[in-house]
């Protein structure tokens, strides 16, 4: 996997002036509390307020990467604290950069939350906890998170996928791999474009793992008027119900992304920038040190109004019985 030379973007002094004041400010006005919903209602403005510079930096991807980095944001490694054991010992830890980041999301688009999701917030903890070393979920560690999209089997999942990072000491790498840079044959995106099998949620959804509907067969890939893109999700996808020939495309699409795959390494103070309908992303395993210096990520997930980025037919899913919840609605 080569290490990614990902489009760097750079937060200048003055911006990343204006975004920590503009966090400080809100915080102090809500007892230092991200999560608090008076602050959330005060977003929109706050980030509307900011900068020509910080909006130019938080537009859509423009290369076939699908993503960028921000980079610039100082993180202070001690002012920070320990890293959680888990993501609901987290609190107000990192408040700052949880605002930072609704901040730069609501730049970007909307934040969505799940209520079944880390309580609902709008911006998760992503830290190693013990017991879930071998999960496929953010969780884990010992294992590769294998590339996926985020919250495939959805249809109103995000269209980006911000990862702010807090603490990296063994820099843990984040995969990506873009659609836009594979090379499947016509045929291949043909297969791959029919409605074959389902995606089925992740082990992050308890209740929906339960759902008694009918899960829908849904497209792997989709030629939009924007190029192609992608909703993909092998660990929760029951391929051994397709035909061979099907099995054969989704094997070479698995190959070809794995091929492209690059390997994004996170400081921190970076927040990277997924699209997540060109790429699939991931992680490479890592030992947890469940000392208090473990890597740790803040994230968010954001849409994108007016996008036609995936099949209309998605809209009569029944998303397993889940609905992502839009701040500001
Ligand atoms: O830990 C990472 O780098 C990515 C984890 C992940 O898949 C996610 O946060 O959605
Ligand atoms: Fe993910």
């Amino acid at each position: 996997m080569p290490t990614g030379t990902a489009p760097v973007r750079p937060l200048g002094p003055d911006s990343v002036a204006e975004l920590t004041a503009a966090a400080h400010t809100l915080l102090a006005r809500y007892d230092g509390s991200s999560t608090h919903p008076g602050l959330l209602a005060e977003v929109p403005a706050a980030a509307a307020s900011l900068s020509d510079a910080i909006h130019r930096a938080c537009r859509p991807v423009d290369t076939a990467d699908g993503l960028f980095v921000l980079r610039g944001l100082p993180v202070d490694d001690t002012e920070i604290g320990p890293t959680p054991g888990h993501w609901s010992a987290a609190g107000d830890a990192g408040a700052v950069y949880d605002v930072v980041l609704l901040l730069l999301s609501t730049v970007m688009g909307t934040p969505i939350a799940w209520e079944g999701q880390q309580e609902g917030r709008f911006v998760h903890n992503i830290v190693p906890s013990p017991g879930h070393e071998q999960e496929q979920t953010g969780a884990s560690s010992s294992v590769l998170l294998s590339p996926h999209t985020e919250d495939a089997f959805h249809p109103g999942r995000a269209h980006l996928l911000v990862l702010g990072c807090m603490r990296n000491h063994d820099s843990v790498a984040t995969t990506a791999a873009s659609i836009r840079q594979v090379e499947l044959d016509d045929r291949e995106v043909e297969l791959l474009s029919r409605p074959v099998l389902p995606i089925l949620p992740d082990d992050a959804y308890e209740e929906a793992r339960g759902y008694a509907g009918e899960p829908p067969a849904v497209p792997t890939l989709w030629a939009s008027e924007e190029g192609l893109t992608l909703r993909f999700d092998p660990a929760y996808t029951p391929l051994d119900q397709a035909p061979e020939d099907h099995r054969a495309a989704y094997a070479r699409l698995e190959g070809e992304l794995a091929r492209v795959s690059v390997a994004v390494s996170l400081n921190p103070g970076d927040v990277l920038v997924v699209d997540n309908d060109l790429v699939v992303h991931g992680r490479v395993p890592f030992q947890a040190r469940y000392d208090g210096t473990d890597r740790w990520l803040k994230r968010s997930s954001v849409r994108v109004g007016g996008r036609s980025t995936r099949p209309p037919a998605e809209k009569s899913e029944h998303g397993y019985g889940q609905a992502a919840v839009e701040a500001y609605a």
